[in-house]
């Protein structure tokens, strides 16, 4: 790496700090996260406290090398180009806080998620424990409660059993973004390191509140921790607490099955988180094997006609004499505004609130076949929404949490900001905000991923050939969390669709 070429410069479409693009030979480009001696001179640094830690020191190789990155594309050709990587995240031999001048804040925004109380745990433990940092407050309520709420002074005793409840002990919201007035507080308060905990929405804060902090000339270091339940932050190879709802989702999908095939022709139908990716559908339904029918919002599907939702039904009945089908909240949301009148409604951060789809398909599936009166169906619809993510996260999770927590700490306190920490195919790094926050991670449906879920559950792709084109034309490129690259060469070619009309 030591023959990088000096930085080359681009616009950060979210504002006016310029990002850190530094190129190599063969194609490779390092897409670096913000310093404070980026915009800060003379800073002084310390050896880090881990080199004296007695758990630590007999670790062979224990700090990050300073050159260390990561690459972004795991597969590669013979002539492909090195690609996009990110600093990898880890302990650095110098840092640039003195653990008694650190004054941290953590907050949590957005929606609930397991996993939240570990994540706070291990920035908490892991600021006192291995950097000697006492001082640790908790934003009470998100962001507003920066300059409307309280303050929560959180020790490694007052977090010590947290990790086994659910929630979040500082609560969150949605809404309340006033940049200002969050740094304002943060300069009131003396605070100069920041984590933020939260999802796409929440990152787009923190890139506007390290913006402010850096115009403003302050030594704070503003860390992102991605949080979302439903897999959607991109580059990330899956977000916390995804495993943990996907487990909990068997529940209701095991419950739903029970129920359908204890009686003639029953139909069990789950609705699941998703508003816009699908992926906690996808696994639950792959994870276990009872279901039917997995609908996601990057799929469309239809209901009436050749190769449409009740015909399949139908035919499952006649084949198994009961079927289950789990839909994403976000599924079919267009078939929605057909049918009920637009609501076009917001939550406090703008979101889109979703009309309930799975109680919509429910009340379509029984007046469609209580018209026919052929087949008496018998359908009971389960909605785990909340249950799936209330819940305290499971052991992998934590282990994640853990690992997550302890990067965003080594990465403040070397001095990175205006970062979001994660795994790039299973190496923590840091990457910059504007990767995070400029797209979704979804299912794609060209994936290998989708078409073992299709030949799981011999569902219908209820595609038709113009929306199969319409499908390869986006040409998105392969999720982090499958294992192979886009097939749109062969998988779905026309002949292949289960139910081409
Ligand atoms: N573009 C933005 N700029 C500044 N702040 C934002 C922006 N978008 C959202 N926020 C703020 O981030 C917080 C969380 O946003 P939001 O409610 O969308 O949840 P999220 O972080 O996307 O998590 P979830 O995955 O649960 O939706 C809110 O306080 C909101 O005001
Ligand atoms: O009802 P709330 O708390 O706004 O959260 C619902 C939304 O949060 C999410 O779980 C994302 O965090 C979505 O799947 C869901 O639509
Ligand atoms: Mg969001």
């Amino acid at each position: 790496m030591g023959d990088l070429k000096p930085a080359a410069k681009a616009m950060c479409p979210a504002g006016n700090v310029q990002m850190k693009v530094v190129k190599g030979d063969f194609g490779y480009v390092l897409e670096d996260v913000p310093h404070l001696s980026d915009y800060l001179s003379d800073l002084p640094t310390y050896p880090n406290p881990l080199r004296f830690n007695p758990a630590y020191s007999v670790v062979k190789q224990y700090f990050v090398n300073v050159d260390d990155t990561v690459a972004q594309k795991i597969v590669v050709h013979t002539d492909s180009p090195r690609g996009t990587h990110f600093r990898r995240a880890g302990p650095r031999q110098k840092v640039y806080f003195d653990p008694a001048e650190v004054h941290a804040c953590i907050v949590t925004c957005g929606g609930l998620c397991p996993g939240l109380n570990t994540v706070i745990r291990e920035i908490v433990c892991g600021l006192y424990h291995m950097y000697g940092v006492s001082k640790v407050l908790g934003i009470d309520g998100g962001y507003k409660g920066f300059y409307a709420r309280n303050t929560v002074t959180l020790t490694p005793k007052v977090v010590n059993d947290i990790h086994k409840r659910g929630g979040t002990i500082i609560g969150t919201s949605r809404g309340g973004h006033d940049t200002g007035k969050i740094v304002d507080s943060i300069q009131d308060r003396g605070i100069n390191q920041v984590f933020i905990i939260g999802g796409d929405g929440t990152q787009k804060g923190a890139a506007v509140i390290y913006e402010e902090i850096r115009r403003r000339g302050l030594k704070v270091s503003v860390a992102g921790i991605p949080k979302t339940i439903d897999n959607d932050i991109p580059v990330i190879d899956r977000s916390f607490g995804f495993d943990t709802a996907v487990e909990e989702a068997q529940r209701a999908i095991n419950a739903a099955h029970v129920e359908a095939e204890s009686i003639e022709n029953g139909i069990g139908v789950v609705k699941l988180m998703g508003r816009y990716s699908g992926f906690i559908a996808m696994y639950a339904t792959l994870a276990s094997r009872d279901v039917d029918c997995c609908l996601i919002p990057e799929s469309p599907f239809y209901l009436e006609g050749k190769g449409g939702l009740f015909e399949y039904i139908e035919k499952r009945l006649k084949e198994n004499g009961h079927m289950v089908i789990v839909i994403a909240e976000g599924a079919g949301q267009d078939l929605l505004s057909e049918s009920l009148q637009s609501m076009n409604q917001q939550d406090a951060s703008g979101n889109k609130l979703l009309k309930d789809v799975g109680l919509w398909i429910s009340q379509r599936i029984k007046s469609h076949f209580g018209r026919q009166q052929k087949l008496a169906i018998n359908l009971k619809y389960i909605d785990p929404t909340y249950m799936i993510r209330a819940i305290p996260s499971n052991a992998a999770d934590n282990v994640y949490c853990t690992l997550l927590a302890q990067s965003a700490v080594h990465g403040a306190m070397a001095g990175y900001t205006g970062f979001t920490c994660g795994p790039v195919n299973g190496r923590h790094s840091y990457i910059p905000f504007n990767h995070i926050t400029e797209k979704q991670n979804k299912v794609v449906i060209t994936d290998r991923m989708w078409a073992r879920l299709l030949s799981s559950t011999n569902q219908p792709s209820f595609l038709n050939p113009k929306d199969v084109k319409e499908v390869l034309e986006e040409e998105e490129p392969p999720t982090q969390m499958l294992e192979g690259e886009n097939c749109k060469d062969s998988k779905f070619a026309t002949k292949d669709i289960p139910s081409m009309s």
